[in-house]
């Protein structure tokens, strides 16, 4: 399995070095990007690294000029300490100023690194939410925005990285300038000692990439059993089905396989970043020997030979971490591009919206020879439906599961586009809406409705979230949607906090949720309602309850409910019965009664339940 692996890695997933290199071309717009985020702290942050790139060449300077003036004083009868401790107190200043430097350094570092990541990750959830659901669930895509959401703390470090490295390449001009006025050959030296271990870190690093992202799928299934396998939410399930030694089994046999790549990579980094710096070691001493030849010669000083040996040192070590970091730059730099490219998205849209939307609806709705597969799939899930919602219908669905009632919804909401056929808005292809203005006309509350661990008020007012403060409308709807009694049992009402995730969170039922959340739609004065499956956990006397205040309030509005329940879909003005993607009768609860087809089958055979 895992050479398997290593095999696609290398077909598929390799990134060469030419695109590691190319990904650079990112840096100046990330750069930009934090420039925005904090001119002045920036700013600060490139002052204290020009200082702080300056200071190393200094200190090793006044060290000379202090071994110079100590042989010099050394050989003289009237001794002088006056400029010798000038120096060594300016020596003193200097390395204190170095050390203020590099605190100032990290500390611009992680602030500006912090307001980044706030930046960043807020343009990813605006970015997220102007996608469509369709490429949301392409899997492709979806791995995209997981690498842009989870290397967020990659991008702060990227920053400091680069930032640095711009101080490295100052530090490491200055330190060359100074072999080059004294000994210029030492110059070849230096270059021979770094070349190896440069080419092993681009080399190394453009590997981890490629590995990281071949991974990013089986991550993405290691994140989910962590989650699933460490969680409140299914604990329940994993105790009563024993299922701990299946999720650990899983989850350590993906992982291992990850494990095993990526030490294989890491030991042979290690390996041959020891060899090539062994190079680097020996290349030094190479130098050290021909300093030391040149100042017994009288070439040049003592302190000149401190100097010298210090700075070649110091740039050894300083190239060293230069390309080291040049190479997590450039790995950095690739994940930078999952970002920018996932924030230019193109949402440009398919067709020309440029359609007024009807202030109110006239005629209504029409499914025209609707066709619909989910992208990705060949299997048909709507089969050519054709119907008409009048302005001011109460339309049930009815049907076996998976029939493809929520679908016909969400054509309707333009979560998808039907693959053929069209719908239409009083008359007009609803395409030609601005989607999000269209979008707001409908008041929806779908099967799968998210459960906020946010407060009550937050819950309900997320039905219409600039109404957030309005506690006359919130409690309004959560009267209308029987919520007032659940939340009138609550410690702290409506500033209760709901799920077990959070501090003095309070759990709730299944039917107590479904009221919280059917109370979202009637926080705006919507004017299409959609309830799908709205009181599948609700018992009988709720769901009645619920049903008739759902009825006097929709009174003239157009809407739209899918449930199991036949005492409630009957009293819906005309009910659409779907099979396997057809319409299978269309009418009023008498006609479909008298048709004795399905939809008779399926009311009998409940009401004979409920005797
Ligand atoms: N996002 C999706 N991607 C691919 N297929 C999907 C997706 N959502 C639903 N389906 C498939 O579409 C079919 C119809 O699903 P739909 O949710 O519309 O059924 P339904 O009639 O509402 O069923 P239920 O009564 O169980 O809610 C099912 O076979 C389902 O597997």
């Amino acid at each position: 399995m895992a050479r398997s692996r290593l095999k696609s890695l290398k077909d598929k997933d390799k990134t060469s070095l030419k695109k590691s290199f190319s990904a650079l071309i990112y840096i100046p717009r990330f750069f930009k990007e934090i420039w925005k985020t904090n001119k002045k702290r920036f700013i600060l942050s490139a002052i204290c690294r020009l200082i702080g790139a300056i200071l190393p060449v200094l200190i090793l300077w006044v060290g000379k000029v202090i071994i110079d003036e100590i042989i010099l004083q050394s050989t003289i009868d009237a001794v002088n300490f006056n400029r010798l401790w000038t120096y060594v107190a300016l020596e003193f200043g200097l390395i204190v100023l170095s050390d203020l430097i590099s605190r100032a350094i990290s500390l611009t570092d992680n602030l500006l690194g912090d307001a980044y990541s706030i930046d960043s990750s807020v343009k990813i959830i605006k970015k997220t939410n102007q996608i469509d659901i369709s490429l949301l669930e392409d899997s492709e895509f979806y791995d995209k925005l997981e690498r842009a959401r989870t290397q967020t703390a990659g991008r702060v470090g990227l920053m400091s990285n680069a930032l640095g490295e711009i101080q490295s390449l100052i530090s490491i001009a200055t330190l060359v300038a100074g072999l080059i006025y004294f000994e210029p050959y030492l110059i070849i030296l230096l270059v021979l000692s770094i070349i190896p271990s440069f080419i092993n870190e681009i080399w190394f690093s453009q590997q981890q990439y490629s590995l990281a992202r071949g991974w990013t799928a089986e991550r993405r299934e290691l994140d989910y059993l962590r989650f699933i396998g460490a969680n409140s939410q299914t604990a329940k399930e994993i105790k009563l089905f024993g299922l701990t030694d299946f999720i650990v089994d899983r989850f350590k046999n993906l992982s291992q396989e990850y494990y095993q790549l990526n030490k294989k990579l890491a030991v042979k980094r290690s390996a041959l970043g020891f060899i090539f710096n062994i190079l680097g070691t020996l290349s030094y001493y190479g130098a050290y020997i021909f300093i030391i030849y040149r100042v017994v010669s009288g070439v040049i000083t003592l302190g000149e030979l401190t100097f010298l040996s210090g700075s070649f040192n110091r740039l050894t070590r300083n190239l060293q971490d230069f390309f080291a970091k040049f190479t997590r730059i450039t790995e950095s730099a690739l994940y930078l591009k999952d970002y920018f490219e996932f924030i230019d998205w193109s949402i440009v849209p398919k067709y020309e919206e440029n359609q007024p939307i009807p202030e109110k609806i006239v005629s209504g709705f029409e499914f025209r020879n609707v066709h619909f597969s989910y992208p990705d799939s060949d299997h048909e899930i709507l089969k050519g439906v054709t119907f008409t919602i009048s302005a001011g219908e109460k339309m049930a669905f009815v049907g076996k599961n998976g029939a493809g009632k929520t679908t016909l919804t969400k054509l309707l909401l333009r979560f998808y586009e039907p693959t053929s056929g069209e719908i239409l808005l009083d008359g007009v292809n609803i395409n030609r809406f601005k989607k999000d203005d269209y979008q707001k006309y409908f008041g929806v509350i779908f099967q799968d409705f998210f459960r906020y661990e946010f407060t009550v008020k937050e819950n309900i007012a997320v039905g219409d979230i600039a109404e957030l403060n309005n506690q006359e409308k919130i409690e309004h709807a959560a009267q209308l949607s029987l919520a007032t009694e659940v939340i009138s049992e609550l410690k702290k009402g409506y500033n209760q906090q709901l799920g077990k995730r959070f501090a003095k969170g309070q759990e709730l039922s299944g039917g107590q949720w479904q009221k919280v959340a059917l109370a979202r739609a009637y926080m705006k004065n919507a004017e299409v309602l959609i309830l799908d499956e709205p009181t599948s956990a609700l018992d009988a006397k709720a769901e009645s309850d619920v049903f008739k205040r759902f009825i006097g309030l929709t009174q003239g509005k157009t809407s739209i409910i899918i449930s199991h329940r036949f005492s409630t879909v009957r009293q819906a003005d005309r009910i659409l019965v779907l099979e396997a993607g057809k319409i299978l009768e269309i009418g009023t609860h008498n006609q479909l009664m008298a048709n004795n087809a399905l939809y008779a089958q399926l009311f009998q055979l409940q009401a004979e339940g409920y005797q």
